[in-house]
């Protein structure tokens, strides 16, 4: 059971004087989610975070913490906490009274909060340096104390603005496991912001890409990655090839389509897919088949302009007609067992299953 609280966003709008920050955002996160807030820089996700956290005003709509509508409580009362990009610790104060200090501003006294911030430093793994100064802490522990101060407000939700970015790496891999373990631990929504789909797609049950002021999709990392709503998405998720054609014939279960080189696919039949109809379409490039194993029908021949080697993964880049960029991801073993090179024509087929249309964007 989760102690934590729903929190819904309810046609919440941001306006800094004529220009549009988030634009009418309705959104609900059920207690005990670790949501990821992702898009690309200036999308509105920092804003969004800080309208929840009561640090910047909601200009319409509204932010509701479980019953309660929180639109106009000060962050202290609110039930959430925030931790900042910058971790904002007290140079001049050691660890324990840096993540003691807001029950310091509450008034309790010195053993009981000092007792209740050795208790957090525990949770982060830190209690062994807790008599230290932030500057005697690495960039990974300081934010771990940063965590700590955040979570001894016992808050329904903890906001995270961009907590990894400060990272190398390797460690960037290591605090988001210890986020994930201690957002399961306490069982509290954690809406985390992020501005990459790998660490939305690591920590996330709820994923909700956003794109000039506006939710794009809220789903599952999995139904992200496999159904991405627009195109924008599916670009923004990466690993997807997105093609624009038009519908030119219409069947019970398939539709067929054709992009503007001439070639023509097939795809499950679905709503508002009329002849004539303009379609954008996403086709994973590790479901793209080429040379030998492609098969007949699809009528599209690539040229290779670049290839990529990534370990596993060997990543192909084509360009065909009617279509700018294709990029196909192959296995090591495959791609060895039938090499090619730059300049070499290849047939390139997927099957009408890997076929999946995308919506027209809510932000076009
Ligand atoms: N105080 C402000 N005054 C005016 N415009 C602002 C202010 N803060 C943000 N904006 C604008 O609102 C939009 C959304 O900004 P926001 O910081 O929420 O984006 P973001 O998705 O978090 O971007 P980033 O990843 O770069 O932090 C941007 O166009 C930004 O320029």
């Amino acid at each position: 059971m989760s102690k934590g609280a729903d929190i819904e966003l309810i046609h919440v709008t941001k306006r800094y004087g004529a220009a549009l920050a988030v634009d009418a955002v309705s959104l609900k996160i059920p207690a005990g989610t670790y949501c990821c807030l992702l898009g690309p820089s200036g999308c509105g996700k920092t804003t969004t975070l800080r309208m929840i956290a009561g640090h910047e005003s909601i200009t319409e709509g509204d932010v509701r913490l479980g019953p309660t509508v929180v639109t106009d409580l000060p962050p202290a009362r609110r039930g959430t906490a925030m931790m900042f990009q910058s971790y904002a610790l007290f140079p001049h104060l050691d660890i324990v009274d840096n993540v003691a200090f807001s029950l310091k501003m509450k008034g309790e006294e010195k053993a009981s909060r000092r007792a209740k911030a050795m208790e957090m430093l525990k949770l982060v793994q830190l209690d062994h340096l807790a008599e230290r100064r932030p500057a005697q802490l690495s960039g990974g522990q300081q934010q771990r104390v940063a965590l700590a101060r955040a979570l001894i407000t016992d808050p329904q939700a903890l906001l995270l603005d961009e907590p990894l970015s400060a990272l190398d790496p390797f460690l960037k891999i290591k605090v988001r496991q210890e986020l994930k373990k201690l957002q399961l631990q306490l069982g509290i929504s954690f809406i985390h912001v992020t501005h990459s789909q790998e660490e939305a797609m690591a920590l996330s049950d709820l994923v909700v890409v956003m794109n000039g002021g506006r939710i794009e999709q809220a789903a599952t990392p999995r139904e992200v990655f496999n159904r991405p709503a627009t195109a924008f998405v599916a670009r923004f998720m990466g690993d997807h090839n997105v093609l624009a054609g038009r519908v030119t014939d219409v069947a019970d279960d398939a539709v067929t389509f054709e992009v503007p080189g001439g070639a023509s696919f097939r795809a499950p039949a679905g709503p508002g897919l009329e002849p004539g109809a303009p379609v954008e379409i996403a086709v994973r490039t590790d479901r793209v088949r080429l040379g030998a194993g492609a098969m007949a029908g699809c009528g599209l021949t690539g040229l290779v302009q670049n290839i990529e080697y990534h370990g596993q993964k060997v990543q192909v880049a084509l360009a065909a007609p009617g279509v700018d960029e294709f990029s196909v991801q192959v296995s090591e073993t495959a791609f060895f067992e039938a090499p090619l090179a730059v300049g070499d024509a290849v047939p390139i087929a997927w099957t009408p299953q890997d076929v999946h249309i995308l919506e027209a964007s809510p932000s076009a």
